[in-house]
């Protein structure tokens, strides 16, 4: 792939960044934590967000001194004593941030919303970007060695709960969420955060804390750009964004990301990965992997299951059967073995986005490039992904042990047959909506896959407990899906887009009515009912669910006399 950075492939063990000191410090903190406090009620992020009162020696020469049991836990009342004494609450650094564009009915918001019921309740969603809006306290600026949490230049809007720190995907919809609620001041800010990561650390972290700088998220940066250009036409702004831009397509197109598939007609296809430069337990779920790996005996089996977790961190859908060989036994965990649909068409936004953007500017040479990459990617979904016979564009699972140098040879039996929302995210490009024969094919099998249930597309259709999986809906797949679907010539693909933004703008309405919050996960199967499963308690707040809602009465608008409650 000429756009490509030259690769420096090595076989072996891949890369790792280091974790901080005080990262590591507080990983055996969280250990302790778990041993004396017991299962229950645990989160193991709690520990790796404390920040330090004061430095770091000081703290942990108190640490080993506390009297400790053979088991290694620690009183109730010493270890109570131990964190008052040497840290601050868990979120202090995090303060709030008054958003200099909020007003509580902006100008022009929501016009098609025409039920006063519909319309009382997204002005309380709109006004939630004033709960969310935070910026890093003084001390993390001035003495970033005390704070797992990163320091950024501007104020950000975070999903809300446990997650108090910006996330890369939640991002994009965030910013859709703001861009309806005419905030392009927030949104714009975002967008320059996660570009200082992008400067500082070499790729835009999953999130801004120090145990996120081994790994990526979904690469949506492109698209933050092209949509906040889209409404304010700030041509300055892409200026900036460009650069940085090319810079993370590089890093997303470097030997660790970048995998080689040649064709039945011989073709070689340049497709990505997730793969994350860490190989130990994630530093926020430390405990829970470390038990998760306790079936491996050898140490080089445990570590790439390590990087197995991370990877799946990194591809936003932690976790779920999607990556698992065998989806009864979550340690056959896969994804860096995975060539991913949605991760290849983030990536062709991304080609296409610069190619946009770059004409934008004048930069005519740039956008020649990338529609050249856009158009190669496009002929390698058709090669790759496609699957005639299902109608979807499918995962294609590599051949254990591969590496960045061979090209593997397609076979029709790699492509993953399972059912996933994922197999329908390319609908989001318009290179694929545009074509009217595609996107009614399509819509059937969506509409006969067993995803469409009564309160919007489940995530795949295995119940595994796990929370990127049956019955779990998520905002963000909902929205790819209903827009590609919406931007169709085909007036079936626009009705049944109509009808899962419906379904969805309920279950989010009556779960709001019911529990005062919005959900970062729904139940598609109850109406009304937020989602479940996965390592952490159901979260609420929340950044992505709220900017999903906002988009869809933005583009669907809500009759004065509809009803809103579930049938
Ligand atoms: O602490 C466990 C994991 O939590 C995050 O993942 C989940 O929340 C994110 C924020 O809303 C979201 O982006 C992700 O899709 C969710 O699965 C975090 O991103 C993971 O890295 C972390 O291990």
């Amino acid at each position: 792939n000429p756009l490509s950075p030259p690769s420096s492939c090595t076989k072996g063990p891949g890369p790792v960044i280091p974790a901080t000191p005080l990262l590591s410090f507080l990983v055996r903190v969280q250990e302790t934590a778990l041993q004396t406090y017991g299962k229950s009620n645990f989160d193991p992020k709690h520990y790796v967000d404390l920040p330090l009162k004061s430095n770091l020696s000081t703290t942990v020469e108190a640490f080993d001194k506390l009297p400790k049991t053979e088991d290694g836990s620690v009183s109730v009342k010493d270890f109570e004593a131990f964190i008052g004494k040497y840290f601050t609450d868990a979120g202090d650094d995090v303060v709030y941030a008054e958003p200099v564009d909020f007003v509580p009915e902006p100008h022009g918001f929501l016009p098609k919303v025409e039920s006063p019921e519909v319309r009382g309740w997204a002005l309380e969603v709109h006004a939630l970007w004033k709960n969310l809006s935070r910026k890093v306290s003084s001390s993390v600026l001035h003495h970033p060695e005390l704070h797992t949490l990163l320091p950024l230049p501007r104020p950000v809007i975070i999903p809300g709960s446990r997650f108090t720190e910006v996330y890369y995907w939640d991002s994009y919809w965030v910013i859709r969420g703001l861009l309806a609620s005419k905030m392009y001041e927030t949104a714009k800010a975002i967008v320059t955060n996660l570009i200082f990561m992008l400067d500082t650390y070499g790729h835009v972290l999953n999130g801004a804390r120090a145990y996120y700088t081994n790994r990526s998220q979904p690469p949506l940066l492109s698209a933050m750009v092209y949509e906040i250009y889209n409404r304010t036409g700030d041509v300055e702004f892409v200026k900036k964004s460009l650069p940085p831009l090319i810079k993370e397509y590089r890093y997303w197109n470097s030997d660790i990301h970048e995998l080689i598939i040649r064709d039945a007609e011989q073709c070689n296809h340049f497709l990505n990965r997730y793969y994350a430069m860490w190989n130990k337990p994630r530093p926020e779920s430390s405990t829970i992997d470390e038990e998760l790996a306790s079936k491996f005996l050898n140490d080089s089996e445990k570590q790439q299951f390590y990087r197995e977790l991370a990877s799946t961190a990194e591809s936003g859908w932690d976790f779920s059967t999607r990556w698992m060989r065998n989806s009864s036994d979550f340690t056959t965990l896969s994804t860096t073995t995975i060539l991913p649909v949605d991760l290849n068409i983030f990536i062709l936004r991304m080609e296409l986005d610069i190619a946009f953007l770059a004409k934008t500017v004048g930069e005519n040479a740039i956008t020649e490039d990338f529609l050249r990459a856009s158009q190669k990617r496009r002929k390698a979904f058709s090669s790759i992904f496609w699957n005639e016979n299902m109608g979807q564009w499918l995962d294609y699972w590599l051949n254990n042990g591969a590496d960045c140098e061979e090209p593997q040879t397609w076979k029709a039996e790699n492509q993953n047959q399972k059912v996933f929302a994922s197999n329908f995210v390319p609908l989001w490009i318009d290179l694929f909506n545009s074509d009217i024969h595609l996107v009614e094919k399509v819509t059937k099998s969506l509409q006969n896959s067993g995803l469409l249930c009564a309160a919007g597309i489940a995530t795949s259709l295995t119940n595994s407990g796990q929370q990127w999986d049956f019955p779990n809906g998520w905002a963000p797949l909902q929205h790819m899906i209903v827009e590609g679907l919406s931007k169709s010539a085909s007036m079936e693909a626009r009705t049944v887009a109509k009808d899962i933004a419906e379904r969805w703008i309920k279950t989010n309405y009556v779960a709001y009515k019911k529990t005062g919050a919005m959900h970062e996960k729904y139940d598609v199967e109850k109406c009304g009912e937020f989602g479940g499963g996965g390592e952490y308690t159901p979260q609420t707040g929340f950044g992505w669910s709220n900017g999903v809602v906002l988009a869809f009465l933005e583009e669907f608008g809500w009759p004065k006399d509809k009803k809103i409650d579930c049938d």
